[in-house]
């Protein structure tokens, strides 16, 4: 299918007010969508289906699906002039005092909690909305597709649930025969062309204890577990520390369920322990994070695989297998249309380290990450 054909017909499922999603995976040079020809809002019941998962912060048990019914893909190449903004310096409006003054507030007593011992780390957020800059949505999308060309891209849309867009830089989890692949993400700071990064103790400390906590969850249902080394990774205008970590399905009775249950939420968006850093949210925000720290991605994907039948097969005999595939992504760097606007999701690590006003500014640098592709 042609990408003007393609981006037709979603156009089309988008007036219709019919459910869709069209992603692009980091590096991808392909857009897949899946849709559904009727309304109907599916649930995920425990990760057996099959199709385009999407899982709030909160509330695993109400992950929608669009399931891998239907399904188009055209071919993708990112715009050569687009390439070059992904460095211009776009100003946002600026933001209200009240904003700043009620992050470091939150900011402030996660300290304060965190140096009274009752908690060890708790992820912070909150939304910006920016009544005028309802665009065209599509258009938005294929903004997002041309500056972040190694983040996983998506447009998600139900009626009965909303219009989400975003660029993630984040795995959740890929489980591909087994294997399952997952990282750790932490630690920001605002990147400056031809300077070199640094990180600071806070910064490595706070990112090395979500590694320690995923190898300490995905051990007891994995073997043969490897963490690599941790590295700068750059994400649009952010750099963040990343460690990447592998492990082969300890056995066929591990359930996909599971590995998801016992992943989310990471430290690197939630905190520890985490059923305190949850109730600290909860009773700390003051607003509904929504899908916003959830995640999205390919559920259990039929993938046909052709493998020779036997090493010693010299006439190139193959035999064909379909294989499950999931690869799922931590729902950041997002945004959501609403008919108030668009809302804009940014949060970030605080450790007994944590300065309020870098806090704060830390979630500025986030916001125009997202923020470029709308003005
Ligand atoms: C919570 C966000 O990002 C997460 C928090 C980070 C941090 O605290 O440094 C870095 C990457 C993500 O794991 C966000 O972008 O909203």
């Amino acid at each position: 299918m042609t990408e003007a054909s393609f981006f037709k017909y979603i156009t089309r499922q988008f007036e219709d007010a019919l459910p869709f999603v069209v992603y692009r995976k980091p590096e991808g040079n392909h857009l897949q969508s899946f849709y559904q020809e009727d309304d109907v809002l599916h649930y995920v019941k425990d990760f057996t289906e099959s199709g385009f998962a999407f899982a709030p912060f909160d509330n695993v048990q109400k992950t929608c699906i669009i399931p891998d019914t239907h399904q188009i893909l055209c071919e993708w190449k990112a715009s050569a002039s687009a390439l070059s903004q992904t460095n211009s310096k776009v100003r946002l409006p600026k933001e209200d005092l009240s904003h700043k003054n009620a992050h470091i507030a939150l900011v402030q007593k996660a300290i304060d909690t965190i140096q009274a011992g009752l908690l060890k780390k708790v992820v912070l957020s909150r939304k910006r909305t920016f009544p005028d800059a309802l665009q065209d949505p599509i258009a938005v999308f294929k903004k997002l597709l041309d500056t972040y060309t190694s983040a996983f891209v998506y447009i998600w849309y139900h009626p009965n649930v909303g219009l989400w867009l975003g660029a993630t830089p984040e795995t959740l989890l890929q489980v591909k025969n087994r294997i399952v692949h997952t990282m750790s993400l932490a630690g920001t700071q605002k990147y400056i062309s031809d300077t070199p990064v640094f990180w600071g103790a806070k910064e490595k400390e706070e990112q090395q204890l979500v590694t320690d906590t995923i190898v300490s969850r995905l051990k007891p249902l994995t073997k043969d577990l490897t963490v690599g080394e941790t590295e700068s990774h750059r994400a649009g205008n952010l750099w963040h520390l990343k460690t990447t970590i592998s492990a082969r399905l300890e056995t066929s009775e591990v359930s996909l369920d599971e590995v998801i249950k016992v992943l989310h939420p990471t430290p690197a968006v939630c905190g520890l322990p985490v059923e305190s850093a949850k109730r600290f949210i909860r009773e700390n925000e003051n607003y509904d994070r929504s899908y916003y720290t959830g995640f999205l991605g390919e559920l259990n994907l039929k993938r046909e695989m052709t493998r020779s039948k036997t090493r010693r097969n010299v006439e190139n005999l193959a035999y064909r297998s379909i294989q499950k595939q999931t690869h799922l992504f931590v729902n950041l760097r997002c945004m959501e249309h609403t008919a108030m606007g668009t809302q804009i999701y940014v949060g970030g690590g605080i450790t007994g380290a944590s300065i309020p006003e870098s806090e704060w500014e830390e979630t500025r640098h986030k916001l125009e990450t997202m923020g470029r592709v709308l003005f």
